[in-house]
């Protein structure tokens, strides 16, 4: 207890304590919200702060190095003072000694003295012979011990520039204990071992029989075929024989013309060349350039822009005003064949408009039809587009009166949520296209609140979702009541097929019979014959098509039917095939391929606490629109909640909400009224608000479709975007599949830790079989 002035401070009673504790605790536990300016300020600190550390240990650094070079020079100077003493010590003054040798005279010199002082001490100057003998002997013996030391000197100079070797530091290749070589060069060595120990044998190479490789050595002088073979001494430039005039190379696409002489190759792009110019290479290269795949036969080519596609008129001028300058890739490939009334899959990524593939044709198809009267409303639409939510219903809806309103067409959607009697009153006005989720479309059928007695044109966008599991009975169902199938003999079998309807006072169907007779199709209803199989086990009852439609399809009666989605699972795909007469396939870049505008960042949190932080965090980082994605209805209204306290504007979209609070909500978030969308997968696919900067995917979703569906919500249309998605344990089944999303992403990173998850290095259900060193060997 401390008093610090005298005046004695009121210690605090322990409820205090304890309740100041409970209050920092809880402000602790809260997450602080820094604006954006706070956040660049820290930022820069803490960049101040590592640079100064940066700099420190590079100064403490550079000075160590000094250090240890002084050290080193140190250390050199004492060996070198150590080694020169012990060497003298050694040698007993042997440099000296090795420096008197040097000087060329001694020896010489020496044995002189030494017979001049013999040859005076005769005292007359003479050299007599028995002394010469003397001499001789004694000479012999001098001159060798002359030898001798000559020897020694020698030796001993080798040994000093043994010493003097060892001394210095080898040079690179030079080995120790290498022989003395005297002083010669490498060149003069290997020349005297040549002399006396002969010259180094080269290996020759020899062939085996069964070596594979080819040999390209080929000496052109060895070339006999030209003196040999006279057919050889005729050659001609270009050689084609066979079939036909020249052996099967069509003159116009080779650049080969008659007179055997090659014309100039036309190398220009093809966006340089006129449509008649273009040459199979230059489309092939065309398809490359916007990454067009297709397959099933008889594809037409590609649009390269709208006017040069045969495209009619009004729907071009409608193109322009709605201000698409080119066709993208899916457009360009999947409308040529839609104009040629082909059933069609086109798979490209999302927001890259898909919807505009599939209307353009459809519209090109419906005016070809009579005008829908009065009088024919009743045989509903002509064209069906069917997608799995009622908010993408409606959105397509809006897509579709753009082009279809200005050339006098009328588009309704029927979806849940909405009173029947006010679409029952819309559709009985006349609508050329119904827009319709299955669930709904088929309580109408049901309740014969619509028929689709005039309709041979059906779209399934989002396909995948809508042929899986939960759709396809809702499909069938659908599709049965068509006047058409997709049966190769439909348009016999199908003939003047009786409606199953025929005598329930029903609203709906009763107009369409009474519709159908008023045109002249007295007995339409009235025959019974066996009916054409077509999904299900049940025989299928179709009314005939009307004789006007009929007669503008030319006597076609086949149903036509195209799919589009971002993503198609191979057996869907496979499930698919069956709704379709042959199709073609179109696929844009890779299927099932997230969207390279989209980075994708990964992040494994487990902790709910730290994913709630983590949002908030990115919430402030990224401008809106936002859309954040969550498995549980419940989670999503909860974040609203605690979102709107935090200030945000929120919106909300679930299965659970009112119809009219789904559309508020999505119509908040396009208008800017709401900064952030939270949803679950209903807002998943399909849904186009521009501008969408950061999608996050608080949960991560239960299979990759609908992960790539969910992130295609930004980095529309060419724009850029960002998904974040939290990881946690519950979602091994998804890892492997996102690994391999994420690495194809240009602009994503695949982390360490996703990269060597267990989880994510086999696909789920892959049996994985045990190496043998891992298996546990039982003895008996
Ligand atoms: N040729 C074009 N030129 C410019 N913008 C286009 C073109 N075609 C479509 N768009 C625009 O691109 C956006 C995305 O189109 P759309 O909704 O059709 O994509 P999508 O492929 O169906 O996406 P998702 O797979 O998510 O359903 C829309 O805003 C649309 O208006």
């Amino acid at each position: 207890m401390t008093a610090s002035n005298g005046r004695g401070k009121e210690p605090l009673s322990l409820e205090d304590v304890v309740k100041r504790q409970a209050q920092q605790k809880e402000a602790g536990s809260k997450p602080k919200f820094l604006s954006k300016e706070e956040r660049a300020k820290l930022a820069l600190e803490r960049r101040a702060k590592e640079v100064e550390a940066i700099h420190e240990r590079e100064v403490e650094e550079k000075q160590k190095r000094i250090e240890f070079f002084e050290e080193a020079k140190k250390l050199a100077q004492e060996e070198q003072a150590r080694r020169y003493a012990s060497s003298s010590s050694r040698s007993g003054g042997g440099r000296d000694r090795y420096r008197d040798h040097r000087s060329p005279s001694p020896p010489r010199s020496r044995r002189d003295d030494y017979r001049s002082r013999e040859y005076d001490r005769n005292g007359d100057g003479r050299y007599d012979r028995g002394d010469r003998d003397r001499d001789r002997d004694r000479g012999y013996r001098g001159y060798r011990n002359d030898r001798d030391r000559d020897r020694e000197y020698d030796d001993r100079r080798r040994e000093d520039r043994r010493d003097d070797r060892r001394d210095r530091p080898s040079r690179e290749g030079e080995e120790d204990g290498e022989i003395d070589t005297a002083g010669l060069t490498p060149e003069e060595m290997a020349q005297i071992r040549e002399r006396y120990m002969g010259g180094e044998w080269k290996k020759r190479k020899v062939r085996r029989v069964n070596d594979r490789r080819f040999v390209f050595d080929w000496d052109a002088g060895e070339d006999t075929s030209v003196d040999v073979n006279p057919l050889y001494n005729q050659r001609v430039e270009y050689t084609a024989f066979g079939r036909g005039h020249l052996g099967g190379i069509d003159p116009e696409e080779s650049d080969f013309r008659k007179g055997g002489k090659q014309v100039i190759v036309d190398n220009r792009h093809w966006s340089e060349k006129r449509l008649s110019e273009m040459k199979e290479r230059d489309w092939r290269i065309f398809k490359e350039d916007f990454d067009i795949s297709t397959k099933g036969g008889q594809v037409p080519r590609p649009i390269r822009s709208w006017r040069e596609s045969s495209i009619p008129e009004p729907i071009l001028r409608v193109i322009e005003q709605v201000g698409y300058k080119d066709p993208t890739p899916i457009q360009r490939q999947t409308i040529p064949i839609g104009l040629q009334n082909r059933d069609i899959i086109g798979i490209a990524e999302t927001g890259s408009g898909k919807t505009a593939s599939f209307l353009i044709p459809m519209l090109s198809f419906i005016m070809k039809l009579p005008k829908i009267t009065e009088e024919t409303a009743a045989l509903g639409p002509y064209a069906l587009i069917m997608v799995p939510t009622r908010e993408l219903a409606q959105q397509i809806e809006v897509e579709a009166a753009k082009f279809a309103k200005p050339m006098g067409f009328r588009c309704v959607s029927i979806v849940g949520g909405h009173s029947i009697e006010e679409q029952s009153i819309s559709l009985s006005r006349g609508a050329e296209i119904v827009i319709a989720t299955p669930g709904r479309l088929k309580d109408c059928l049901d309740r014969h609140i619509i028929v689709l007695g005039q309709c041979t044109y059906v779209v399934m966008d989002e396909a995948d979702r809508m042929i899986d599991m939960g759709f396809e009975a809702d499909v069938t169902f659908i599709l049965d009541k068509l006047p058409v199938s997709n049966a190769e003999d439909g348009q016999h079998a199908d003939a003047a097929r009786p409606s199953a309807d025929q005598g329930r006072d029903v609203s709906a169907t009763a107009r369409a019979m009474a519709t159908l007779r008023s045109l002249g199709h007295h007995d339409a209803m009235d025959v019974d014959r066996p009916l054409v199989k077509d999904t299900t086990e049940e025989p299928v009852v179709r009314q005939q098509l009307p004789e006007a439609v009929l007669k503008a399809l030319g006597g076609v009666h086949i149903r036509q039917t195209t799919m589009f989605s971002a993503t198609m699972p191979t057996a869907v795909e496979r499930l698919a095939q069956k709704y379709l007469r042959k199709p073609a396939t179109v696929v844009i870049g890779n299927a099932g391929k997230a969207v390279d505008t989209v980075q994708q960042i990964v992040e494994f949190v487990h902790d709910e606490n730290r994913k709630r932080h983590r949002l908030f965090e990115l919430l402030e980082e990224y401008e809106p629109p936002i859309i954040v994605f969550f498995n549980q209805k419940r989670s999503v209204d909860q974040y609203a909640k605690t979102l709107a306290k935090e200030g945000y504007l929120v919106a909300a979209l679930h299965g659970g909400k009112s119809q009219d609070t789904r559309e508020a909500a999505i119509d908040k978030l396009r208008k800017g009224e709401a900064q952030i969308l939270l949803a679950t997968n209903v807002a998943g696919r399909g849904l186009d608000v521009p501008n969408v900067s950061l999608v996050v995917n608080f949960d991560m979703s239960k299979n990759i479709e609908e992960y790539t569906h969910r992130i295609g919500r930004t980095g529309r249309a060419g724009k850029k975007g960002t998904a974040v998605t939290f990881l946690t344990k519950d979602d091994s089944e998804v890892l492997y599949d996102l690994k391999n999303l994420l690495v194809k992403s240009p602009v994503s990173k695949c982390p360490a830790e996703l990269a060597n998850h267990p989880d994510a290095q086999v696909k789920p259900g892959t049996f994985v079989a045990k190496r043998k060193y891992e298996e546990t060997l039982f003895a008996k």
